[in-house]
């Protein structure tokens, strides 16, 4: 044996020891414990042996190098998900930071809370990893200014395995109602900047940026103060684009995965944001980047090799030895969680209910945030023509339009709101009768069970999105649709995920 001995620890090249770590996995059937192992490391050839907890690497140009157990079980945790090992606890730790927590929460008393399901796919599929210990960072959708209630309300959401992130009244203003859902958010959905930020010299624009690396900070420092060694860190979307960086700034040896739930747009459309290059460098301080498609996973290589001039390469991108990997993990639902709660009595009900009230008439379903990706105002316009131009349809069909309000205090989606009711008020006006209306539009939430029955009861689903992340509202229709096998009616701007559709669709065996 050559070379240098040393300790391993688990922020040495980490990236060099999880292609190693990969490579070894595959060969385990043929390996028998102190087996010495040629493997590929690049151009090099290594040799990995065991002895007893030991993991020894020794390369032409490597040094020796120790791995202790914990190292190796950390790598692996990143690398395959979780592994136990002997004397852990069972489950591998995750600190899960997104901007929303699962739950939001709404004052009742000075030191009274009450917790209600956050409405959003985030949250939704989220919720179903459960083979991990995982505890939840982020924000809870309310400004609590004094001591008395912050600390009410972190003991009430720690019983949900929640800890909050307390952001106040001008930092949301900037940082969540500006930079990330008027500035980020039309981005990645290909809808442009608005006209007063395409100048980086814009204040609005500048301190919104500002306002949007302090909340990053704010999340790091509540991370940084929740994390025990040997804990994965997934953070989620472009809220927290600079978190991998404060993350790592802090502590090098976190394992620190990023996944974005928008679409991540062609880098000729990045190219158009003025703090492009800070936010792809932040983003690639994690270890493991991913996206919903094998699309936006390139168009995200292709803008670190196009704006950052780095180097892409099948596993991710290269900076100067330092790998980030970038992959497509699409996102999916529980479809038997909708199946069994089909079974449910008070969902039974809920469906007898809704076949009797819409007797004699096809229900299509449209169920959004009221958000302008969604394409709601074309949905129902396109309704509108389809009674135009079918009038013996009018009296046999009905559209309800489940219009989540979402991100209200952003103008955008004020300007949409009005838009959307002044449009179902004019066509109900026009078609509707004494007895009935074509259009019932909700601006509210239903609570699973209620929309469980709903789609079960649907003819036609709409999906019309201009262009969406995932949207998992088309899988749920999907799995509640069993016996029923109606219709779905995916968007152009959706077929980009196409693909995960038709796959989940053959596994429901729906035609
Ligand atoms: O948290 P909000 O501002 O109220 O918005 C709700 C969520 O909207 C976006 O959801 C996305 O995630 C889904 C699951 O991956 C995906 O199917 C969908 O296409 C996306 O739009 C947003 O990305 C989340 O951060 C929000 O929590
Ligand atoms: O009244 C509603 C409307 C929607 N949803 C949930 O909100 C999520 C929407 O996710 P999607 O990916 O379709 O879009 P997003 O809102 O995240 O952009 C889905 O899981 C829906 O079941 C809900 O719980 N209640």
């Amino acid at each position: 044996m050559s070379g240098n001995q040393y300790t391993y620890d688990c922020a040495t090249p980490r990236t060099r020891l999880e292609r190693l770590l990969r490579e070894r996995e595959l060969r385990r059937s043929n390996r028998s414990q102190h087996s010495n192992e040629k493997v590929r490391d690049g151009n090099r050839e290594v040799d990995i042996f065991e002895n007893g907890n030991d993991l020894y690497i020794v390369g032409d140009d490597w040094s020796r190098e120790e791995e202790s157990v914990e190292a190796i079980a950390a790598a692996r945790a990143l690398t395959y998900g979780y592994e136990r090992q002997e004397g852990q606890s069972s489950k591998q730790r995750l600190l899960v930071v997104a901007n929303r927590l699962p739950v939001s929460a709404f004052r009742k008393g000075e030191d009274s809370w009450t917790l209600e399901v956050s409405v959003g796919g985030l949250v939704s599929a989220l919720l179903g990893v459960n083979e991990f210990e995982a505890r939840w960072i982020g924000w809870a959708g309310v400004n609590v200014p004094d001591e008395i209630g912050q600390k009410s309300l972190t003991k009430a959401l720690a019983e949900k395995r929640c800890i909050p992130v307390f952001l106040d009244e001008e930092i949301v203003h900037q940082y969540y109602n500006g930079y990330c859902n008027n500035i980020l958010w039309p981005l990645f959905h290909y809808l442009g900047l608005p006209q007063e930020d395409r100048l980086a010299t814009t204040r609005s624009f500048q301190s919104q940026f500002a306002a949007y690396k302090k909340a990053n900070q704010m999340f790091a420092d509540v991370v940084n103060e929740h994390y025990e060694m040997g804990d994965v860190i997934w953070c989620h979307d472009y809220h927290l684009m600079f978190l991998p960086k404060c993350l790592k700034e802090y502590n090098d040896k976190m394992k620190v995965g990023w996944f974005l739930h928008t679409p991540f747009p062609s880098s000729e459309i990045h190219r158009t944001l003025p703090s492009r290059s800070e936010l792809l460098r932040s983003v690639l301080a994690a270890d493991l980047v991913g996206f919903h498609t094998y699309d936006y996973a390139r168009h995200f290589v292709s803008a670190c090799t196009r704006i950052l001039g780095l180097e892409g390469t099948p596993e991710g991108v290269e900076d100067q030895g330092k790998l980030t990997r970038v992959a497509a993990f699409p996102i999916g639902i529980d479809s038997d969680r909708f199946i069994r709660a089909l079974e449910l009595p008070q969902v039974k009900n809920h469906i007898k209910e809704l076949k009797e009230r819409f007797s004699g008439r096809k229900v299509m379903l449209g169920v959004d945030r009221l958000d302008m990706i969604k394409g709601i105002p074309q949905k129902i316009l396109a309704f509108e023509k389809f009674l135009e131009e079918n009038p013996e349809w009018r009296d046999k069909v009905v559209l309800l339009q489940i219009a989540v309000p979402t991100r209200t205090d952003v103008p955008e989606y004020q300007k949409l709101t009005c838009q959307v009711h002044e449009i179902v008020g004019r066509i109900n006006g026009k078609f509707g009768t004494l007895s009935s209306v074509p259009i019932h539009h909700l601006d509210r939430s239903l609570d699973f069970h209620a929309l469980c029955a709903l789609y079960a009861v649907t003819d036609v689903a709409l999906v019309t999105s201009l262009r969406d992340g995932m949207n998992l509202v088309s899988y749920e229709f999907v799995a509640c649709q069993a016996s029923k096998k109606g219709v779905l009616i995916l968007s152009e701007g959706s077929l980009g995920l196409e693909m995960y559709a038709v796959e989940f669709f053959q596994r429901e065996r729906i035609k």
